[in-house]
């Protein structure tokens, strides 16, 4: 570095050295310096004196010496401290220094260096020799002056004399300063500037660092804070969502709290305004045991009847002639015997038993339910349960097979829900049936009562109140059920129930029964129209006759301005001389209430001239005969009932026929007091077809085998869950609740007797000319053309319009467009051919038409 700074300043080194003089120059330097350091740190006084030189008053010198480079380094140092005091410490530092440029650093040995060093040294032992400083140090190590002999020789004595101690001091270290540069080569001013820059550097760096640091300080904390508020922020947003879950529960639970009381309002007010719903689960009275299945057993007079035979009203005998004196049946006619011991009551707790293998049974299946009512009829009881609060009532019935299981019942019926209640129905058959007595029901208010006009006693529901029928308010019925159900029985009751109110003048049967057995027992009945007809080939013939005996009245009708059946019967009567439409003149005079309506008036004459309420077309022969006939106006119409015990015989024969007759009296004969019960013990839809049921809406079924044929009765399942004998389901007119009940029970005897009753008083007088129509209808098929029937004719005149209208004449034709058979549809063909109107078959040609 010397070197370089020599070289930079543009002094010349010794060139005349050699290049190793240096190094060597250097090391030793660095050697002697090292060694005198170290004599000059380890010296002590009391290694002296060696030699007699130094020492310390009458003090042996240390044995061994204790400087570390011996006796020679003792003297040694003792020698430079003497002569140039504590600054002959800056010498071997000086040496090393030199060396260590001239070995190491490329330095070149010069004089200037030496004489730097030098004056270094000594300038430094003048300046402390002036100073006087260190003396104390001096004094500890046995060395008179403080800056050597040197010091006190040129500095104390020679400069301090001259220039005092100030100026001798600033002239010291002014040498001092240049002895250093001179040494070292370093600008003292540049030095120290570089120096202060360092220092300021370092003040800088520090400030900057504390600067950093107080940053970094700021920073940390800024983190902390930012930390701290992000933590009391989560801790805040925790704090609000655990605040808005709160907020949300409490309004939850509000708002159930409101749903809660506005349900509990909502049944109040329900509760309040139906008290049928204040029958809570809980609050479910005990349930209570109705024993309906007893009989009640008023006691009767001696010839006491139901209804007595009206004689005479206003003066005017109401009996048509020979009738006068008929005497309706009694009570007496009918067995029952009042003594008879009441019979036990229902055994209780077997109900209860029964009721309770219910409720335990639908429990173990999940279907929780209360008992309620038990009402034991005269062939089923009936369990009533109550389900639980949004139960499904079709859970129960799907249960139907175990709980017949359960109670080991042989058929159960379930009625989800009864209809009506707000309970379940179990219906279970009684082992011991009861019942029910034709006359227990005759007895009734309700039989009796003047507004039903044909009443019919069919039995007693399951609650022991009485089924009666009104078969004018029918207005016709259909009784369905299979073989030995008890349908029989149940036609014998209503016949018998209409025996015990009308007599032969009022209410007239036609009895058709194929199966022949059946209604003859009713041969001798002064009500027949025509003998019970049992040919089903003169079926259609006495059916034909019904629509044109109801035709008949409604022209009687128009003719008298009367409505109906009713109107006409009760119409006011004129005196027996008197022309019978001037007698109904008088009366509209006489009783403007009674007056007929203009409007049905001409209605009724509308439908006559459209061919509505009569035969679509009618000969002028026949419309004479009808002219005859109805010049003679009747005093009064009796009832017409035709009773047709089975239904499918007759389908078999001539179901076109039988289907359209029925079809045409079913629709318009209530008016004119002709009412169909039509039974049958074969309830398929090809025997009771769609029309005969769409025109006759009251039903009686009795149990069938099968759901299906319950459908074709009833157009509901139900009938297929009956007992049987006389257990059955009736459907009233204009209703859609069926009606369970056990049909009334009349025996062969008791109906024997009652028609014995009433054939005693009267002669049959049977309708000479409808037998005449009858038996020709009967026999027409085997006849010739001129044999032909009305009917026969009726149909020819049919097979002329539609021949006319298609212009084409064949069986097929006729057959698929009025629905006949094929021997009827043939035989029709021929007759058309006999007459002229149709051409002879001619292979696969089509036959010339005539007409
Ligand atoms: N209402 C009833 N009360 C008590 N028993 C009855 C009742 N109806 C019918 N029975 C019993 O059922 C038996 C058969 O009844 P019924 O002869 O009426 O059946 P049916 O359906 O007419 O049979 P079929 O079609 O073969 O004539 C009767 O002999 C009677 O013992």
């Amino acid at each position: 570095m010397a070197a370089k700074k020599n070289t930079v300043r543009g002094e010349e080194p010794e060139s005349n050295l050699p290049s190793w003089f240096n190094e060597v120059a250097g090391i030793a330097l660095i050697g002697i310096g090292v060694i005198l350091t170290l004599a000059m740190i380890t010296y002590t006084p009391h290694d002296m004196p060696i030699l007699g030189i130094g020492g310390v008053e009458d003090n042996e010198p240390n044995v061994p010496r204790e400087n570390s480079i011996g006796v020679v380094g003792a003297l040694l140092s003792y020698f430079v401290l003497i002569v140039f005091g504590a600054a002959g410490y800056l010498l071997p530092i000086g040496m090393v220094w030199l060396g260590v440029a001239y070995a190491f650093m490329g330095a070149k040995f010069s004089r200037r260096t030496v004489i730097g060093l030098f004056c270094l040294v000594l300038t430094g032992s003048c300046l402390l020799g002036v100073t006087e400083f260190l003396t104390g140090w001096a004094q500890r190590n046995h060395i008179m002056y403080p800056g050597g002999f040197a010091g006190y020789g040129i500095g104390t004595k020679v400069l301090e004399a001259l220039l005092n101690k100030t100026g001798a001091i600033i002239l010291l270290v002014v040498l001092y300063l240049i002895g250093t540069i001179m040494l070292t080569g370093l600008n003292p001013i540049q030095f120290t500037k570089v120096c202060w820059a360092k220092f300021k550097e370092w003040k800088e760096q520090r400030a900057n660092d504390k600067e950093r640091l107080a940053e970094k300080e700021s920073k940390r904390a800024a983190r902390e804070a930012e930390r701290v508020a992000r933590q009391t922020e989560r801790d805040a947003a925790k704090a609000e969502a655990k605040e808005k879950a709160e907020a949300e529960k409490a309004r939850v639970k509000e708002e159930k709290e409101k749903k809660a009381a506005k349900a509990k309002e909502k049944k109040e007010k329900e509760e309040k305004a139906n008290p049928q719903v204040e029958m809570d689960l809980k609050e479910i009275p005990k349930p209570q045991i109705i024993d309906s299945s007893q009989r009640k057993k008023p006691k009767l007079d001696p010839g006491a009847k139901p209804f007595e035979k009206k004689k005479k009203q206003d003066g005017i005998s109401l009996a048509t002639d020979g009738y006068e004196d008929y005497e309706l049946p009694g009570f007496d006619l009918l067995a029952y015997d009042d003594s008879e011991p009441e019979q036990a009551g229902a055994d209780q707790g077997e109900l209860l038993s029964v009721q309770k293998t219910i409720v335990d049974t639908l429990k173990a299946f999940g279907v929780d339910v209360t008992a309620g009512d038990i009402t034991r009829g005269p062939t089923i009881t009936r369990y009533e349960v109550y389900p639980s609060m949004g139960l499904r009532v079709s859970r129960i019935t799907q249960l139907e097979a175990d709980i017949a299981r359960a109670t080991k019942a042989e058929r159960i019926n379930i009625l989800a829900p009864i209809p009506g209640k707000d309970t379940v129905g179990i219906e279970i058959a009684n082992d011991d049936k009861v019942a029910v007595p034709l006359r227990e029901l005759l007895q009734d208010d309700s039989f009796t009562s003047a507004k039903k006009k044909i009443p019919l006693a069919l039995g007693k529901d399951v609650y022991g109140n009485t089924v009666i029928g009104d078969l004018a308010a029918m207005p016709h019925l259909l009784v369905a059920g299979a073989t030995g159900a008890g349908k029989s029985v149940c036609i014998n009751s209503i016949i018998t129930s209409i025996l015990f109110k009308f007599s032969p003048d009022e209410l007239r049967f036609i009895m058709v029964d194929p199966k022949v057995v059946e209604m003859q027992v009713y041969s001798q009945l002064p009500h027949l129209v025509v003998p019970v007809v049992t040919d089903p080939n003169k079926v259609v013939a006495a059916l034909r006759w019904v629509v044109n005996e109801m035709e008949k009245r409604y022209r009687l009708f128009a003719k008298c301005g009367v409505r109906n059946f009713d109107s006409f019967n009760n119409r006011p009567r004129p005196e027996k001389e008197e022309e019978p439409v001037v007698e109904a003149e008088v009366a509209e005079e006489a009783e403007p209430e009674e007056e007929p309506d203009p409007e049905v008036i001409e209605s009724i004459a509308r439908a006559l001239e459209d061919g509505e309420l009569g035969p679509s077309m009618v000969d002028e022969d026949d419309a004479l005969d009808l002219e005859d006939e109805e010049s003679e106006i009747p005093d009064r119409f009796p009832y017409i009932v035709v009773i047709i015990d089975e239904l499918a015989d007759l389908m078999q024969t001539a179901p076109a026929d039988v289907e359209m007759n029925i079809a045409r009296i079913a629709q318009k004969a209530r008016a004119a007091g002709i009412h169909l019960i039509i039974a049958t013990q074969t309830p398929r839809a090809d025997v009771v077809t769609g029309i005969i049921k769409a025109n006759i809406p009251s039903r009686i079924a009795f149990q069938v085998s099968s759901a299906l044929d319950s459908r074709v009765i009833l157009d509901t399942k139900g009938a297929d869950k009956l007992v049987g004998k006389g257990d059955m389901l009736y459907l009233p007119p204009g209703s859609a609740k069926l009606e369970r009940a056990q049909g009334a029970f009349v025996s062969d005897e008791e109906v024997e007797a009652i028609v014995d009753h009433c054939a005693k008083q009267s002669e049959q007088k049977f309708e000479e000319s409808v037998q005449q129509s009858i038996d020709s209808g009967g026999s027409s098929e085997e006849g010739d053309d001129n044999e032909l029937s009305d009917a026969d004719e009726e149909c020819l005149l049919k097979c002329i319009e539609v021949i006319t209208t298609e212009q084409k004449a064949s069986t097929s034709l006729l057959q698929r467009r009025l629905r006949l058979g094929y021997t009827r549809a043939a035989r029709m063909m021929d007759i058309l051919e006999e007459r002229n109107m149709i051409g002879p078959a001619d292979g696969a040609k089509p036959r010339d038409i005539y007409i």
